[in-house]
């Protein structure tokens, strides 16, 4: 099929890049023209695993381009999916819609012949029918079909969840729109994934409701980690105990400094806000106490740091290595690492932020922080080492301990992603502080942390 992404960021460019790799021809509209230019030329704009070798391979092939032009979209495609952005607005609640209603409103009137456009952005339930009027208002031809198929892959797996997704859910109205995206989707749908086809209402409530249920899990775990905290108990183990059973599961239940990113944070919140319109109050109820305990976690995290410090942080070196809201991937938004980076700033600590793949963003978004281009420089003299973003070349790499030791001042580690071994740092004379777990300490565990200070 001839296929336009429209908006090529964290969803659009790998959207665009797995619709090539399954044999389409593919146009990608692409508004910032930095970032269009870099598509074109099949550098990736941001780390993504997978992502660059499929981008160069179907630039280089002719069979995938970018333009900022809508207008070569609109006379190329007969499926034009839209994934630009919906950030919130300033009252933190309810979506800012104005790029989904601008394309719209500058590329319907464009279109010669029927064709699908298929939106793929998370809304609110309610949009569709906002957004069918825009289509119905300035179409000049019959036979456009408005489709809502939201998407659920995660960044850093982002062509992988795009190529083998577990579902395809499409909220559409008519017969033609089902067989466009029976078309558009059809090697992954030989392969058995099913496709849920349902009303764009149905489909709107579907990925508010996924997204939010992940939220739930993850503050259901570091609830947990709270309490765990208050009895010596140990949370990683609880969540291993309670995850084999099938019907909670081991996915989605790794405690930490709380869920962050460009999704989950800004669709939990604007959920819950449309169930308290919609006068689902108990649900909304629910979705709130979820955020509350989300937006503890980083004040518990430097509660924890300064714990394991043994006192205040005032003009205390901190090496702190990570800065992506999670590892995998460059993407600084909500990030809760740089949420507890500006916590142990107000607290006058002196954290030194190095991270594998966002230094450089770090750098652009944020010049107040002090950052490193190698973890070296993070080490050096630091009192505490904070690992606040699990990338494995901080929680697997056996080599580290020994090298944060010849660096640092301190042997204090805090791993506020509760995932680090703790063995060959322990091995090499390091004090190891998680969330909700017991400290470790090198001589003397398993006595409680309390009897090592
Ligand atoms: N990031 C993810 O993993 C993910 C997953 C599922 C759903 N989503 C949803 O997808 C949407 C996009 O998210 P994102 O993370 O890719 O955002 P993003 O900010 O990375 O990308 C959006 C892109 O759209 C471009 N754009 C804006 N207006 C445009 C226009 N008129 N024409 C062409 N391009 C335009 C922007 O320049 C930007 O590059 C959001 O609704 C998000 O909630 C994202
Ligand atoms: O057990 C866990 C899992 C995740 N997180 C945190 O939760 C946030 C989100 O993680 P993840 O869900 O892996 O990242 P995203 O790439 O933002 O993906 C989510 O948001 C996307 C955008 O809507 C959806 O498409 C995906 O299905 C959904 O997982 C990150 O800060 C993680 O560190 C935890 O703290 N514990």
């Amino acid at each position: 099929m001839r296929v336009s992404v429209i908006g090529c960021g964290h969803l659009g460019a790998p959207h665009a890049v797995a619709m090539a790799e399954l044999g389409h021809e593919v146009i990608g509209v692409e508004l910032d023209a930095d970032k269009c230019r870099a598509l074109s030329t099949g550098a990736a704009p941001f780390y993504e695993a997978e992502f660059p070798e499929l981008l160069a391979k179907h630039v280089g092939s002719g069979r995938l381009r970018f333009t900022t032009d809508l207008a070569r979209a609109a006379e190329f495609a007969e499926l034009h999916f839209l994934a630009v952005g919906t950030p919130l607005r300033e009252d933190g609640r309810t979506y800012d819609t104005r790029y989904l209603t601008g394309v719209l409103e500058s590329l319907v009137p464009m279109l010669r012949e029927p064709c699908t456009i298929v939106g793929k952005s998370t809304i609110t339930i309610g949009t569709v029918a906002a957004l069918q009027q825009i289509i119905d208002a300035r179409a000049e031809t019959d036979g456009i079909d408005l489709v809502w198929n939201p998407e659920f892959l995660r960044e850093g797996h982002a062509i992988q969840d795009s190529l083998s997704p577990d579902r395809i859910v499409v909220g559409l109205s008519s017969t033609a729109a089902q067989k466009a995206m029976e078309e558009v989707y059809a090697p992954i749908l030989a392969r058995g994934v099913e496709m849920i086809v349902t009303t764009p209402a149905t489909a709107e409530m579907i990925k508010s409701a996924a997204n939010s249920f992940l939220c739930v899990k993850i503050s259901y775990i570091n609830a947990l980690a709270e309490a765990c905290g208050l009895i010596d108990a140990d949370v990683n183990a609880v969540a291993h105990a309670i995850g084999i059973d099938e019907r909670i599961g081991h996915a989605g239940m790794r405690p930490g400094i709380g869920y962050g990113g460009g999704c989950l944070p800004k669709d939990i919140a604007a959920f819950s806000h449309r169930l308290g319109q919609l006068g689902a109050g108990r649900a909304q109820a629910l979705l709130e106490s979820v955020q509350d305990i989300n937006s503890a976690r980083v004040a518990g995290a430097v509660d924890l740091i300064e714990q394991a410090y043994g006192g205040l942080l005032a003009g205390v070196p901190v090496a702190f290595l990570g800065a992506s809201f999670k590892a995998g991937t460059s993407d600084l938004r909500y990030s809760p690492a740089l949420a507890l980076a500006d916590r142990l700033t107000a607290h006058g600590a002196r954290p030194v932020i190095y991270d594998p793949q966002a230094v450089a963003g770090v750098r652009q978004l944020r010049p107040d922080l002090i950052c490193a281009d190698v973890v070296e420089g993070a080490l050096t003299g630091a009192e505490v080492v904070v690992i606040a973003t699990e990338w494995p070349q901080f929680t697997r790499d056996a080599k580290l301990p020994a090298k944060a030791g010849a660096l640092a001042r301190g042997r204090v580690l805090v791993d506020v992603r509760n995932a680090v071994e703790a063995d060959p740092w322990l091995a090499n004379g390091w004090h190891v502080w998680q969330l909700g777990r017991p400290a470790q300490h090198p001589e003397c565990d398993p006595v409680p942390a309390s009897a090592c200070r």
